[in-house]
């Protein structure tokens, strides 16, 4: 690989945060503010960025750095860089091609894509768009286990390697704007992976749909206009033992199991105990439990309690290469980005996220240049200091 350019392309957006204004005025109210909206005052969303703000790099010099390797090893895939597309619904609302354009600059760009159990486009076209990089179904369990258990069957018969079980939603926080502006989905967009059977609000489609994946007879459930679909988000009812078992048991040999949402050691140990194969640290972008610690902060007593036993993911707030590089130097073994590909997508569909993506990869590539290391897997603490409020420096 050449060595990382510092130049990106698109003059009128060099770095994420120029991405989110500008996607800003391409998105209506209701979207903006479903997209990047945290949970009530919005402190852990907040908190998720600036965490990332407490940690300096400690570069290293006159090492050849003419050859920087960012790949990463992710779900048995070689990705083009330890940052993945983080699960997030309803991607239509964004750009009418919603998950398939997230999809095609994934594939493009080789890098890891996670689908949301509330996508917008079937996970069968989904998969067909990303190819190798589609490899994610984010499931929430229903209490209408058949549910879930269709949804598995198609993802491993698609070919997703993994299922990430998203654990911290037991019930929905409160999310100020969402109820301000009455969110629903607009009548013409779809939840699109539900076979009927909850609410009663769907329409039936004509069989041999072949786009949706469904068999004859199946219908779907929320698809249009105003659902419910909060409910079925959340899940107030699971727990480790028998829950984690049977979705063990669902995804047999063919998808691993990952649960999503981790932010306390304690918890990283039970996943352990309970035979997941990886877990995510996160606070679902601070759209949750407002007052939660930032996944920055919450990660190093989960990378200590973990001891390397199950790989260990981070998400939330990362929106720029060095905060990818601090999240791996503190111990995770990936990272997954949300909003700033929806943003992509809001701008300018897949050619969008194609940009979202090289900007936070150029960037990630420049900063393992600038720190004098040419791997991935040679990123360490002894890369990062930790700064305290009064400017007091300390190695980790
Ligand atoms: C609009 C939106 C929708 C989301 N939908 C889901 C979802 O369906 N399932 C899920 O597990 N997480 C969902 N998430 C959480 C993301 O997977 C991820 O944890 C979070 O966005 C990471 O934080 P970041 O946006 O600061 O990068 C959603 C996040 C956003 C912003
Ligand atoms: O908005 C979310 O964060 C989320 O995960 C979700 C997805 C679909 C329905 C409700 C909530």
């Amino acid at each position: 690989m050449p060595p990382p350019s510092a130049t990106p392309h698109d003059l009128s957006c060099l770095h994420l945060r120029d991405l989110e204004r500008i996607a800003a005025d391409c998105m209506d109210r209701q979207t903006r503010d479903y997209y990047n909206e945290g949970a009530d005052a919005s402190m852990t969303l907040a908190e998720n960025h600036t965490a990332y703000n407490k940690y300096r790099i400690r570069p290293r010099v006159l090492r050849d750095v003419s050859r920087v390797n960012p790949s990463a090893s992710v779900l048995d895939f070689t990705a083009s860089c330890p940052i993945g597309v983080a699960p997030t619904a309803m991607q239509c609302l964004a750009h009418p091609d919603g998950e398939i354009a997230t999809a095609a600059a994934c594939k493009e760009a080789g890098v890891a894509m996670g689908l949301s159990s509330f996508a917008t486009k079937s996970l069968e076209d989904v998969k067909a768009a990303g190819g190798d990089t589609a490899r994610v179904l984010q499931l929430y369990l229903f209490e209408e286990r058949e549910e879930s258990a269709r949804l598995i069957r198609r993802a491993r018969k698609a070919g997703y390697k993994a299922v990430f079980l998203t654990v911290d939603t037991p019930v929905l926080g409160r999310r100020n704007l969402e109820i301000k502006n009455k969110f629903k989905l607009p009548p013409h967009l779809r939840i699109a992976n539900f076979a009927d059977g909850a609410n009663g609000e769907g329409k039936e489609e004509k069989s041999g749909d072949s786009e949706a994946g469904y068999t004859e007879g199946e219908k779907r459930v929320m698809p249009r206009g105003p659902v419910t679909f909060h409910s079925h988000a959340a899940n107030p009812t699971l727990e480790w033992g028998r829950d984690i078992t049977w979705l063990k048991k669902e995804c047999g040999e063919d998808m691993k199991v990952y649960v999503k949402g981790v932010a306390t050691a304690e918890d990283a140990l039970l996943a352990i105990k309970y035979g997941v194969d990886g877990i995510v640290v996160s606070n679902h972008g601070g759209r949750q439990l407002d007052g939660a610690l930032a996944t920055v902060d919450a990660l190093p007593e989960i990378v200590e309690a973990v001891q390397k036993k199950i790989p260990v993911h981070v998400d939330g707030g990362i929106r720029h290469g060095t905060d990818v590089f601090k999240a791996l130097a503190l111990g995770a073994d990936f990272v997954w980005i949300g909003r700033p590909v929806l943003w992509g997508l809001a701008y300018k569909g897949k050619e969008g996220v194609d940009l979202c993506l090289r900007l936070i990869s150029d960037e990630f590539k420049l900063c393992m240049a600038l720190a004098g290391v040419t791997s991935v897997k040679d990123i360490s603490k002894d890369y990062l200091v930790k700064i305290d409020r009064s400017g007091f420096v300390s190695r980790l």
